[in-house]
């Protein structure tokens, strides 16, 4: 880093440290935190703060100009305090799912989510990260749908349930194989995530499993608001999804919770539940680790022969008990997270 850029970062990090105290008036999170303050920069003397307006009125803005130029009046470095508001395309929330081990269910808790917040009415969108493997265009139904672009920008595909997605399995030959190395497969990555989602307010990033290039692009160009960690029971599963929490705490991502998969399975014809990868293993994981635990989603065949002929949405309607209960109650928890994010 240039010393002019080393001076600049360290001029802003000063005067962000100097209003930390002031709230966004719609979340009510500090400024930083609600990502409401886009930049900052101390020249000559001169503090210049660039501010989202998105959901500001005029007064909440005039009060934000007020704190902070209240703030910094008794500073001897700042002479005079200006103010840019910008209004930034709509950006959604974006919250990945992540999971240690492969197979734990991380496809299907992202379509779920996916597919249960649009019914709540939101607008959602959906990107399969699983470069290797990806399994959300038959999970949702949209294997035929082809991908369009716009220059160099992709447009996502609408499925039939009406959630923007894009998937490499609608982009590569489903015969074959994809074996690219760490750059391209970071490439290609980014280049689903830099879609035109701005038609979403909620972006669900189902990741492969591990901490790999793609857990690495996410947390440092893509920023999430916050990761889900879907484990199963068993000690082999979640001493990875531990390297997994490890990985997001360490870069500061936020982490909503842990769910458990696989928890419990209801005999069809004696109702005896059993549990086969052991029972709340997750749940104490999540203590032990000092994140929230989101629950317990059983054993489903419905949810299985649904997930994978594509018809997953049909099933969550029927959200009674059993698996479809928990998805919808994850869902619905999923919902008040996002909206307390502002
Ligand atoms: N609660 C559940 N009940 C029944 N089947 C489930 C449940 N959760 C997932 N499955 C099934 O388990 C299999 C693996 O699930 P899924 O593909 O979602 O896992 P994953 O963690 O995304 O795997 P990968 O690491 O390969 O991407 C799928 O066939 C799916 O239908």
């Amino acid at each position: 880093m240039a010393d002019q850029d080393r001076n600049a970062a360290s001029e802003e990090a000063y005067l962000f440290d100097k209003i930390r105290s002031v709230s966004d008036p719609v979340s009510g999170q500090s400024l930083i935190e609600s990502k409401r303050l886009m930049a900052a920069e101390l020249k000559e003397s001169n503090a210049r703060f660039v501010i989202r307006a998105n959901g500001l009125t005029a007064e909440q803005r005039a009060l934000l100009e007020k704190q902070i130029s209240d703030l910094l009046q008794a500073d001897p470095s700042v002479a005079k305090t200006y103010f840019t508001f910008v209004l930034s395309k709509p950006k959604p929330k974006i919250i990945a799912v992540a999971s240690g081990k492969g197979g734990v269910g991380k496809s299907t808790l992202s379509a779920a989510l996916a597919l249960l917040l649009k019914q709540k009415g939101r607008r959602v969108g959906l990107v399969d990260a699983d470069i290797y493997g990806p399994s959300q265009a038959l999970l949702m139904g949209a294997k035929q749908q082809s991908v369009a672009a716009v220059g160099d920008q992709l447009r996502p595909v609408v499925t039939a349930d009406g959630i923007a997605m894009l998937s490499m399995g609608q982009i590569a030959d489903p015969n074959q194989a994809i074996a690219w190395r760490g750059p391209k497969i970071a490439g290609a990555f980014n280049q689903l995530m830099a879609a035109d989602w701005s038609e979403c307010d909620v972006l669900i990033v189902d990741l492969p499993p591990g901490t790999g290039d793609i857990q690495l692009s996410m947390v440092r160009e893509h920023k999430p608001d916050g990761v889900l960690i879907i484990s199963t029971p068993q000690d082999m599963a979640l001493i990875d999804a531990k390297r997994a929490v490890d990985l997001f705490r360490k870069t500061e991502t936020p982490i909503i919770g842990l769910i458990e998969n696989m928890a419990g399975y209801q005999c069809p014809h004696c109702g005896e539940i059993s549990d086969p990868f052991g029972a709340g293993g997750a749940e104490l994981a999540a203590a032990d680790m000092g994140i929230d635990f989101w629950g317990y989603i059983p054993l489903g065949l419905n949810i299985r022969l649904a997930a994978d002929s594509g018809h997953l949405g049909d099933c969550l309607k029927d959200s009674a008990e059993g698996a479809a209960a928990a998805f919808s109650k994850i869902a619905e928890r999923l919902g008040v997270w996002v909206d307390q994010q502002g």
